[in-house]
Order: structure tokens, then C-alpha cells, then sequence
């Protein structure tokens, strides 16, 4: 299986290859050459098997002969051995025909460990292969870098730096971050939005005498090593509800657009999704794009589902890219757009391709806290902010064809939100307990992409 970039001017790599890269060369993302088709009778055998088998089925078929299958099956076991739940991602019906599908029973309670599980065994294998280290950088508004701080803490083979926004996380998000105190972690708290640290990360790819310099490579999901393990709950789920007899939609909370662009991979797989329901909070751009056919990007407002207070939405590309017939020259156009002027036409072709697969929905920051407050009430769930945003916005698409929201997160991750709405306050669980009583250690950095350079490149072991 081979890798192409949504720009088309950066090697065509290999798994491997594109996963250490992270971000392409010239910019773009990394999307499969083609995609890998999944019977209907596989799908449907998928039903009742464990988590990890089927996680085997659908990354082995992009990591070609790269990784050998029996280090491939060990990786996926040990990945996943450590979520506390028998099934990994369990589902759960909330009202008729509505499931919430939980992906926050993984280390640190947000649907990230999902991939980052992964993530970081497959990078540490192909690192130490090579005999190579590598330094990691993401950027976050919370829980991607708990995640990843928590999968690769303590790896020989690679350092990791992690900006997220001072004071624009919940104080549980920051605290599962910066008390994490290896030798190999480095947290920095940058005086900027989540959009300025990912602007930050992404102009690092592209000073590439930097990037060679200290091996970079990324866990965002701008990697192509997170979308592929991401897929995977897409096809339990829908198994479990009676596909590939049965048509599924799903609503995803989304920001950076990972997630949801993860269950457009499974249709395209051969899942037979319905529809796929993009929910925004109060910062919409994803709606408004749906809406009106431009991308127009008009500043971010903190919210109460802080993880999704995104106007740059990352993989957005990569569904342009598809979307536009794989044109990377009508890609390079918008994205030109987005830095000149910050926005972008879709073209009509596009637009037709997206309106086809997708619907969108907004929930306010009163329509949260009246989600979580009514859904306990009616149910007896306790829903956290982000999933509260999924679930008011499927309500309006309930029918005949069953929904599954995606739950992004534990409530225990945003207690005071919680509390504010529904009057109950999430315990953390035991392995978390003390959290806020542990040492916390973290760098205030400014806006500035010279200066988180020098930071790096006086820490990181792999220059
Ligand atoms: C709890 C939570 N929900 C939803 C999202 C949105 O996911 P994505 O960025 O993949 O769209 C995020 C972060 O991105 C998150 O942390
Ligand atoms: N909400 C995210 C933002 C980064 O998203 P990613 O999926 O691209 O890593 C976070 O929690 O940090």
C-alpha cells in the first residue's frame, strides 16, 4: 500500500515512511493510493469478535508486508490490553434507535487512546528497526496530548513536545499533560489558540532544514497512523447494529475533523454508512461550509466542549482532496486561499461530493448543558460536553436507520461544565485520583515559532 500527499508534490511513501512523516513534505496530508475494500461477509463476521482482531483486519490491510503480521497482531493485542472495558468500545442505546458509541475507556478517558495506543507502539517498532530516534510534536486543546504524553512517556526511541493553549484546557486536561514527568515529555503552554499551536506545528514541518535536523515527526491526526487506527470503531460499531444487512449513520463532535474523516475512510472501505453527521459547538465553520459552500474562517470563541474550539480543521483537506476527484492543484488553490485570505470557495463538484455524505448541525452552549442535564434526567447518562454537542445535533436526524453518536470523552474530564449543567460531579477514576495534587512541570512559550525551535532543538535527543 502506498501513500499519496493531498498537494501531490511530496514522495509517494510507504506505511511506515508516512507515518514517520507525519505531515507530507509539501504540506499536505497523506491519504492511501486507493482503498482497501471489505467484503460484506467479513463485515458481517466482524460481529462478536474481540476488538483487537478487528483492528488486525483493517490496519493490516494498509500496512501491506511492511510489518510483519505476527509483530503487527502483537502490537494491536498489547495496544488495546489495557483499556478497561471487555470491548474496548462499547455501545450503548441512550433512546430508541440512538447508541452512543464510548471510545473514552483507554488511559487517559478520551477517544485519542484509541489511535495513540497504537500509535506509539507502531512509530517505537519502526524507530528502533532503523536504529533511529525521532522527535514527536503535537499540538492540542486537551486531550490528544494526554494521550500522547501517556503512549509514549518513557520511549527510548523518541522525545515528545506538546503545545497547548495556556489556560484554554480544562484544568483536568492540563493536569494529565504536565505532571507526566519522564525524562522524554516536554509540555508547552503557548500564548496563543489551539489554531496558533497548529499553525506553529505545521510551519515546523515545513522549515525543512529543522525537520531533518531533529527527525520531526507528528501525532495529530494530521499522521496518517492515527486516521487508520480511528477507523476501526466505525466497523464494530456498525457490525454490532447489523451491517452490512443494515445502513448506520453516525454523529461525530468534531474539530480537527479526524474522527468523522475516519468514517468516511470505512464507507469508502465498503461500510454502508448512511450518514455521516458532522456536530459543531458555537465555533461552526464545519456548518457554515455545509451551509454555504465557503470555508471562511472567523475567529474562535473558548466554549464549554474545549477540545472543539478549532477553525483550522486539519483533516478537512484530506476530504477536499477526495472530494474534488483527488485534483491536489484544486487543493493547493483552497489551501492558498485559506493563508492569503482566510478563506476558500468549494468548488461545485466538491460541495455536491461532501452534501452527498455528510450533514452538519450545530449545538449552543445553552443546548449543551440542556443535552447533558436532559439526557441524565431522561436516561440516567451522563453525558461529557463534546459527546452533549454529537447527541443534540443526532437528535434532529433520528429515524428508522439506527444513530450512533460518538462519545468522545469521559465527563470526569470537564467536572466543573458538567456540574454547571446537570448538578453532578464526575469522579475521576481511581488511577487518577490524586491528579490534582501531583507536581506539575511546564514551559510558557510565546507565539512564536522561533522560539518553540530553540526549545526543541536544545531538548530533543535525535538531533
Ligand atoms: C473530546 C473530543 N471530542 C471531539 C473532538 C474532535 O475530534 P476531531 O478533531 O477528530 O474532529 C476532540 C478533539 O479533537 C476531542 O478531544
Ligand atoms: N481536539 C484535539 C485537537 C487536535 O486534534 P487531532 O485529532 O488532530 O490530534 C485535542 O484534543 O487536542
Amino acid at each position: 500500500m502506498q501513500f499519496v500527499s493531498t498537494r501531490g508534490q511530496a514522495p509517494v511513501l510507504g506505511f511506515s515512511d508516512a507515518v514517520l512523516a507525519g505531515l507530507a513534505s509539501d504540506g499536505g496530508l497523506y491519504v492511501p493510493q486507493s482503498w482497501p475494500q471489505i467484503s460484506p461477509a467479513e463485515i458481517a463476521a466482524f460481529a462478536g469478535k474481540p476488538y483487537a482482531d478487528v483492528a488486525y483486519a483493517i490496519i493490516s490491510r494498509f500496512t501491506g508486508d511492511e510489518i510483519a503480521p505476527a509483530k503487527l497482531k502483537a502490537i494491536i493485542d498489547e495496544a488495546y490490553a489495557g483499556f478497561r472495558h471487555p470491548s474496548v468500545t462499547p455501545l450503548l442505546e441512550i433512546e430508541p434507535n440512538h447508541f452512543v458509541l464510548e471510545l473514552f475507556h483507554g488511559p487517559t478517558l478520551a477517544f485519542k487512546d484509541v489511535a495513540m495506543q497504537f500509535l506509539s507502539r507502531v512509530m517505537d517498532h519502526i524507530l528502533a528497526e532503523r536504529g533511529l530516534k525521532a522527535t514527536i510534536v503535537g499540538a492540542t486543546s486537551g486531550d490528544t496530548g494526554s494521550a500522547a504524553i501517556e503512549a509514549f512517556r518513557g520511549r527510548d526511541t523518541t522525545d515528545i513536545f506538546i503545545l497547548h493553549p495556556q489556560g484554554r484546557t480544562s484544568p483536568v486536561q492540563r493536569l494529565q499533560m504536565t505532571t507526566v514527568l519522564d525524562a522524554n515529555v516536554h509540555n508547552i503552554a503557548l500564548e496563543g489558540t489551539f489554531d496558533d499551536c497548529q499553525n506553529i506545528v505545521k510551519a515546523m514541518f515545513n522549515n525543512h532544514k529543522f525537520r531533518d535536523r531533529v527527525r520531526l515527526s507528528g501525532v495529530n491526526s494530521i499522521n496518517w497512523g492515527r486516521i487508520v487506527a480511528q477507523i476501526v470503531y466505525y466497523f464494530t460499531a456498525a457490525a454490532s447494529l447489523g451491517s452490512p444487512h443494515r445502513k448506520v449513520s453516525f454523529t461525530v463532535p468534531t474539530g480537527n475533523f479526524g474522527d468523522i474523516f475516519a468514517g468516511y475512510c470505512a464507507k469508502a472501505m465498503g461500510l454502508p454508512i448512511d450518514r455521516l453527521i458532522i456536530a459543531t459547538n458555537a465555533n461552526d465553520i464545519l456548518r457554515r461550509t455545509m451551509d454555504t459552500g465557503r470555508y471562511e474562517m472567523d475567529g474562535v470563541a473558548p466554549t464549554i466542549s474545549p477540545s472543539m474550539d478549532i477553525q483550522i480543521s486539519s483533516n478537512f483537506e484530506r476530504l477536499l482532496f477526495e472530494s474534488a476527484g483527488r485534483d491536489a492543484g484544486a487543493v493547493i488553490r483552497m489551501m492558498d486561499g485559506l493563508k492569503q485570505s482566510g478563506g476558500f470557495a468549494l468548488p461545485d463538484n466538491a460541495l455536491a461530493a461532501i452534501r452527498r455524505d455528510f450533514a452538519a448541525g450545530t449545538t449552543g452552549e445553552a443546548e449543551t448543558r440542556a443535552t447533558i442535564a436532559g439526557t441524565l434526567k431522561a436516561s440516567g447518562y451522563l453525558l461529557d460536553p463534546h459527546t452533549a454537542v454529537g447527541v443534540h445535533v443526532a437528535q434532529a436526524y433520528l429515524g428508522a436507520t439506527p444513530m450512533v453518536t460518538l462519545a468522545t470523552a469521559h465527563p470526569a474530564k470537564f467536572p466543573a461544565a458538567v456540574k454547571d449543567a446537570a448538578g453532578v460531579e464526575p469522579a475521576l477514576p481511581a488511577w487518577l485520583a490524586d491528579l490534582h495534587s501531583r507536581e506539575e512541570r511546564l514551559s510558557v512559550l510565546a507565539n512564536d515559532q522561533n522560539a518553540v525551535e530553540d526549545f526543541i532543538a536544545a531538548r530533543t535527543r535525535a538531533a
